[in-house]
This record gives C-alpha cells, structure tokens and sequence, in this order.
C-alpha cells in the first residue's frame, strides 16, 4: 500500500483529481487506477485527471486522462486548471507555454484568477445532417446542435447525447456532444449542456465544447467574445473568423479553482 498526493482543481464545475508528477513516476498505463481515483463513491472522484509533468521545450506537459481511466484528447476546463495548479506548485507566474495532446497551447493569469488559454487554430466545421448539428474539433472532436427556444432545460442530454455518441457515424473514437440555446436577448449568454466521451456522462461544464459551440455559433451570427452559460458557470470565448472557414487566435477564458488536497492509499 503507497500513498498518492493529489490536489482537486475545478473550472466551471468540470473538476479534475490534480497530481504533480514533476518525478515522473505515475505510471500513465495504469487505467484501472486513473478509473479508481477518479470513482465519485470508491475514490477522490472527478471527471478526469491530470499529470503535471515537466518538459525540455515548454514550462509543463499536461497529460489528461478521462474518468474512464484512458488518456483523452484536449481538455479545456482542464487546461486552464492545470496553467492555475501550475502556478501553486511555483512551476510558472502569470504566464505559459504547454504541451497538451493536440500541441502546444499558451496561457496567461489574471489578477482575480481567469485564466486566459489560447487553443489551437481550428481550420473549419462540418454540416452533420444526420444530427442536425455541426462537427468541429477544438482539440476534442464535438458535435454541436442547435435547439429550439426554451428546450435546453427539459432536454434528455445524456440520452441524446449517448445515442449520438455511439451511434454509427462516430462509432469509432466517439465525439462529445454540446446541446445549445440560442440566447434570448442580444447581451445574453449561449447556453450550452454537454455529454462528455470519456466521462460518459453530462458534465457540468466542457471546455473545448463551449469553444466548438462558440466558432459554430459565429456562423450564425455571433460575434467575437461569445459568452456562454453552462449549468457549472460561464465561459467566454473571443476568436479570429475568415473567410475560409477558419479560426485563428482562439481565446478560452473562465475561472480555474483549487478546491481541497490529500493523500489517498493505493495499491
Ligand atoms: N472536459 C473537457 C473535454 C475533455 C475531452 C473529452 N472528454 C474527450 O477526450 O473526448 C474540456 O473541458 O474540454
């Protein structure tokens, strides 16, 4: 029996088991025990789990692993988590440069704790009739469907969500999947409710989803920042968009904050 530290961080509600492995030595192979500690009822509980791990070329390399125990593509929520839990541990100040699964990201800290993190470039989107939505990859593949006024409350996310998920056009690798609400009022927020693969479940809150929700949302009208409002909290996302299709200077902005640390026995 060896005992494990780890920190838990959440951004917007999106909450992740934190450990420092600066030493190298969490053996990132072992799903059973990424699934163990991330169990709400037998472990620390949390929709993913990150490594903060040093690399020759940036200020850290952030691994990311689903609650399923299996290393998962770019988390955003967690990105901004791992730039704040980064700065407790002394290993940055105010400023980053990272290596995440989709490639290097920047990052910076505000005074009251925002964390501003550039994605990377997104080259276009895709019209997916089957679902009514359009796919997008923001560094995670997502799938985005628009709703009509006044259903995202009463809507079956996990449901609709799974169903898409491990149906037959993803069937593959999966895809998260975001449910939006146009915003009522032009000041007002997009509303946004995700199922996230991996997690296999709705999460409060999905980083690289509000951001897929963002670039789709501007093909239809919305400008640069788009606020979004997730059942965890509010996110913004400001933006470059071309006329190709593209978007460039990708900004994911929101709060990242510590909530408690221990130790927990594994074996
Ligand atoms: N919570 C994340 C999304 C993580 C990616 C995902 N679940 C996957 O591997 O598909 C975020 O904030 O972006």
């Amino acid at each position: 029996m060896t005992q494990l530290s780890f920190f838990k961080y959440q951004g917007t509600g999106n909450d992740f088991v934190m450990v420092d492995d600066r030493a190298n030595q969490f053996d990132a192979t072992n799903h059973q025990l990424v699934h163990h500690l991330c169990d709400r009822r037998r472990g620390i509980g949390a929709d993913g789990l990150i490594l903060l791990r040093l690399h020759p070329e940036y200020d850290f390399e952030m691994v990311y692993f689903n609650a399923d125990g299996h290393l998962g593509s770019m988390c955003g929520n967690g990105g901004r988590c791992t730039v704040a839990f980064a700065r407790q541990v002394g290993v940055i100040d105010t400023m980053a440069r990272f290596l995440a699964a989709d490639g290097p990201h920047e990052a910076t800290i505000d005074a009251d704790g925002t964390v501003h993190l550039r994605m990377q470039d997104v080259a276009g989107q895709e019209e997916v009739a089957a679902h009514n939505g359009v796919f997008l990859n923001t560094g995670s593949p997502h799938l985005v469907r628009f709703l009509p006024a006044d259903s995202l409350g009463a809507f079956n996310v996990f449901a609709e969500g799974r169903a898409v998920r491990y149906g037959a056009l993803y069937a593959e690798k999966g895809t998260n999947v975001n449910f939006v609400e146009e915003p009522s009022a032009p000041d007002a927020p997009w509303q946004v409710r995700t199922y996230e693969r991996g997690v296999e479940d709705e999460t409060q809150s999905c980083g690289t989803g509000v951001t897929a929700v963002a670039l789709a949302a501007s093909r239809r009208g919305a400008s640069s920042p788009v606020h979004l409002r997730t059942p965890g909290g509010d996110l913004r996302v400001a933006f470059q968009a071309h006329p190709d299709g593209s978007f460039t200077a990708i900004y994911l902005s929101g709060p990242a904050t510590r909530v408690f640390d221990g130790t927990i026995e594994i074996v």
